[in-house]
């Protein structure tokens, strides 16, 4: 299958060359696309590549129907409709490390043109001043620095203005004392930071509780003749309240690489002559930009090519070496789940999953994802993926519940997943045979052994003498040859099921005569 990738950001050259070199690929250049035309045509395309431009929101997701994958060349995904993708079973996938220095890198430039009013010196020279008095500037060293966000680009700052021979304080909701003593930087909350910072600079993505997470309350609160700093995003700053802070002289000056608006051109703030700006440079660098589009490159091809990726965004990324321990379970688990939904015969309410043995000691959330899609996939159809299966579960009313239990009965792993409806507990149970592959091994309480693939056939029955034959018959006349069979019983006499194998699919009329045999209860086809 030929898969049809979008890029409709500028992304660099170099770093589309996994696409380039993949097979089954094809790549189509959209930088130049209105939102419209874009809107118009993403319904051919299975995967979409964007930097920070491209609004991908709730109405071009929408339209995007065979859409599989959202590769974001950078770390902020705040142009994203996360919710939007999620629900559409769009994976979105980002590349968090690739320009990590090239941001931190243009903080200090901008930390440090600022100090020294570079970009202000050098308009006045270009107007042929000569103007010596005008820019004196304030030195770095033994000033502190407040670092909002000691993520992976607030941490490569903290270590380069060490350089400076700044003092450091620091906010993140995830930094400890021990942690900031550890990196040689004073701890403190936001408040302390905004109380003893000469430059602010902020690392938080925007989020709701970082929005105009600096405003007129903040600014009321920081050092008199401070410098703010923001290479994060627009919107974290409330920029009416730093433009009257600048002012008021409260704010000595402002660095700003992002806007609440981009492209930013009329905004008062860039009247004022204490304001220095850039349009959204922080990572564009060849190296940023060659090491992102080769990781989201990557990811989309790993995606497309059914393996697991290594940044998703909007489903919990798994480590590498548990991923690889994990992994075999999730065709296990979605054929038990596909199976197990055609012994339901009324809506599940409930979907309980127990997981035993070495199964126990793993991570198992991606393992419920890929049971609650092969359940679901029966009546929702192949839209449903391990992205958004849980959450239209949840959509439906449906409760999924996870166990970790010590019982194996005998087998080193076990998966077994039970539904409940209004008025009946289903279940099988499935494992992983070393060697041999996925294997179901309990149908509600019997035993079987059935390699969950093909064409099967499950029939419940009277036990007694003759059934197998007359089934054999029966499907015989049909032209239906078994490949294997499985038979179990409660007790003697009592009621049994057949699992069979069959080499083609059963119809459902073909189903309705068989159950016309006097002592077939019931009999059901299930494709996996
Ligand atoms: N200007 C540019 O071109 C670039 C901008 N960025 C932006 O820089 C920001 C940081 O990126 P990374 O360091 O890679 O992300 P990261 O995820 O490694 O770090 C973000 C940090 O912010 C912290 N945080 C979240 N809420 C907070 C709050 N209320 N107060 C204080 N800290 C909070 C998190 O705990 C985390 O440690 C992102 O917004 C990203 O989009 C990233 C690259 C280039
Ligand atoms: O990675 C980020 O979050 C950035 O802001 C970089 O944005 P860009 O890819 O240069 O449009």
């Amino acid at each position: 299958m030929a898969f049809k990738i979008l890029i409709s950001d500028p992304l660099s050259e170099e770093g589309m060359y996994p696409l380039l070199q993949a097979e089954n690929i094809s790549i189509e250049l959209a930088t130049d696309w209105s939102q419209e035309k874009l809107a118009n045509q993403i319904t051919e395309y299975d995967a979409l590549l964007v930097r920070s431009q491209t609004q991908v929101n709730r109405e071009l997701i929408t339209k995007a129907t065979n859409l599989k994958i959202i590769g974001r060349a950078g770390v902020g995904v705040d142009n994203i409709d996360l919710d939007a993708a999620t629900e559409h079973g769009i994976i979105v996938v980002n590349a968090p490390n690739g320009n990590t220095n090239s941001a931190a890198e243009h903080t200090m430039a901008m930390i440090m043109a600022l100090s020294r009013k570079i970009p202000q010196a050098y308009l006045s020279l270009m107007n042929k001043q000569w103007d010596r008095k005008k820019y004196v500037g304030t030195e770095l060293k033994n000033k502190t620095l407040g670092i909002i966000g000691l993520g992976r680009i607030g941490a490569e700052v903290a270590y380069r203005a060490k350089g400076q021979r700044m003092n450091i304080i620091a906010y993140d909701p995830f930094l400890t004392e021990d942690q900031a003593k550890k990196m040689d930087i004073q701890y403190g909350s936001v408040d302390e930071v905004l109380h003893a910072a000469d430059f602010i600079t902020i690392h938080t993505p925007l989020l709701k509780e970082t929005r105009h997470l600096l405003n007129a309350d903040a600014f009321h609160a920081v050092k008199p003749g401070v410098h703010i700093v923001n290479c994060a995003r627009g919107g974290i700053i409330d920029e009416d309240a730093l433009y009257h802070a600048i002012q008021s002289k409260k704010v000595a000056g402002a660095a700003l690489d992002v806007f609440e608006e981009e492209p930013f051109y009329d905004h008062p703030l860039l009247e004022l002559p204490e304001v220095i700006a850039t349009p959204h440079l922080g990572a564009s660098t060849f190296e940023a930009q060659e090491s992102v589009a080769i990781d989201v490159s990557e990811d989309v091809i790993r995606f497309l090519s059914g393996e697991a990726v290594r940044n998703p965004v909007n489903l919990p990324s798994v480590p590498k070496d548990i991923l690889s321990q994990i992994e075999p379970y999730f065709h296990l688990a979605e054929k038990l789940g596909h199976f197990l939904i055609h012994l339901a015969n009324e809506p599940v309410e409930e979907i309980n999953l127990y997981y035993s043995g070495d199964l126990s000691q793993t991570k198992i959330g991606p393992i419920t994802r890929n049971t609650i899609k092969g359940l679901l996939t029966r009546h929702l159809g192949e839209h449903v993926n391990d992205v958004n299966a849980l959450y239209l579960a949840e959509k439906r009313g449906i409760t999924v519940n996870e166990n970790k239990t010590s019982s194996t009965q005998g087998f080193t792993n076990l998966l077994k997943v039970e539904i409940i409806t209004k008025s009946e507990k289903r279940s099988v149970a499935g494992t992983l045979l070393n060697g041999l592959g996925p294997r179901i091994v309990k149908m509600d309480h019997y035993s079987v052994d059935v390699t969950p693939k093909g064409h099967l056939l499950v029939i419940h029955h009277k036990d007694q003498p003759g059934v197998i034959g007359k089934m054999g018959s029966f499907l015989a006349t049909q032209e239906i040859n078994i490949a294997t069979m499985q038979v179990d019983r409660a007790d003697i006499g009592g009621e049994a099921i057949m699992v069979m194998s069959v080499d083609r699919h059963i119809e459902e009329k073909e189903l309705r005569a068989l159950e016309q045999l006097e002592e077939i209860h019931d009999a059901t086809a299930i494709d996996l």
